[in-house]
């Protein structure tokens, strides 16, 4: 039997993330090869022209599952009836900014939007973050959308998580499908705590951990970190424009693991609400380790936290709460 058909709303789907990811939403990349869809765009009028432009191009790629397209300029449109919202619009900090006021900016349209999903979307609908500062504009969507359910606001660090898996699948010359279960920790920022004491390889002799196999603790727990945490500014620096593909790509890596669930002994890395896990306080949106069954996504449980890795959760932590109480003091 055909699967029923589902809404998915892209917010700034006019801008270079939005480019890429329509069609992989509308080729079944996200939610399977077999679920029809519906693309719902939102961007703001100076970009409506452009938007239209991409409903033109998603009309002459005739995708087979694309069964409609709705590309507007009006929030409650955007938002009425959709099963999953990818939220990806935002302002840009832009020269001679200060980072309050870009916060400002993005939580008043975070605020908003939160208010029209809250009253318009589907029940149930699922929300990804994806726009910066992404942990604190889902914290604030959260906030304004309180009948939404906590568990179903997330914000993505897959992208982190991906470029972690990256960067050993290279050093050890192995594909990268054979590495899984690093952890991204905290906030999408330099502060980010990528992890890999708890991740393997699959090896022709089962499968080894990935400090066993590099031997190199000092790359590890230096430069390996540091490369993670800085990718996304160094993608900027060469293409003097930030990550585009990857993001998409992970965005619906992230969709997909979180509707469809995560393969038996893998996690992934989502920001989700802290319930106060690990000793991260509760109330703010951080990345863990979680697994995904039927649509929800649970943090694994149980893993030891050395002390090294206990100072980097923490200095996370830290920069996240200092976010929220900025991103409060831009209501107030
Ligand atoms: N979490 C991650 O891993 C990750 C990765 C890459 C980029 N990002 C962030 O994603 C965001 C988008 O990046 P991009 O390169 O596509 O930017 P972009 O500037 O190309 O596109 C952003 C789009 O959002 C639109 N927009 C602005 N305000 C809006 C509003 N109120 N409602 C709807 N749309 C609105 C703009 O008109 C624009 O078309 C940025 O904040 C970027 O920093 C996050
Ligand atoms: O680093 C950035 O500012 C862009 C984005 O968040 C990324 O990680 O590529």
């Amino acid at each position: 039997m055909a699967k029923e058909t589902v809404r998915v709303l892209v917010t700034g789907a006019a801008g270079q993330i939005g480019y890429a990811l329509v069609p992989m939403i509308a080729r079944g990349v996200m939610l399977g090869p077999d679920q029809p869809v519906i693309l719902h765009m939102l961007d703001i009028p100076p970009a409506a022209e452009a938007l239209n432009g991409v409903k033109m191009e998603l009309v002459d790629a005739a995708f087979p599952l694309l069964k409609g397209v709705v590309a507007t300029t009006d929030v409650v449109e955007a938002c009425t009836g959709v099963n999953i919202a990818v939220m990806v619009g935002g302002f840009p900090r832009k020269e001679g900014m200060e980072r309050k006021d870009v916060m400002s900016k993005n939580v008043s349209i975070y605020r908003s939007q939160a208010s029209a999903l809250e009253k318009h979307a589907a029940a149930n609908c699922k929300v990804l973050v994806v726009a910066n500062p992404a942990n604190t504009n889902a914290l604030i969507l959260k906030e304004f959308a309180p009948s939404i359910p906590e568990k179903n606001i997330t914000c993505l660090t897959r992208l982190d998580h991906n470029r972690a898996l990256g960067q050993i699948s290279e050093r050890l010359n192995v594909q990268v499908s054979d590495v899984k279960n690093v952890i991204i920790w905290g906030n999408h920022s330099s502060t980010q705590y990528p992890d890999v004491n708890h991740a393997t390889v699959k090896t022709p002799s089962g499968e080894k951990s990935v400090r066993e196999l590099i031997k190199d603790d000092e790359w590890l727990n230096a430069e390996f970190i540091t490369t993670v945490q800085q990718r996304g500014a160094a993608i900027i620096k060469a293409r003097k424009l930030s990550s585009a593909l990857s993001a998409a790509s992970s965005a619906c890596d992230h969709i997909r693991d979180w509707v469809l669930g995560t393969p038996e002994g893998t996690w992934v890395s989502m920001g989700v609400y802290s319930d106060g896990s690990y000793n991260v306080p509760a109330g703010l949106i951080y990345s863990f380790p979680v697994t995904c069954q039927n649509g929800e996504w649970k943090i694994v449980q149980g893993l030891h936290i050395d002390e090294f890795s206990r100072k980097k959760l923490d200095l996370t932590a830290d920069e996240l709460s200092e976010e929220k109480a900025l991103a409060y003091s831009c209501l107030s």
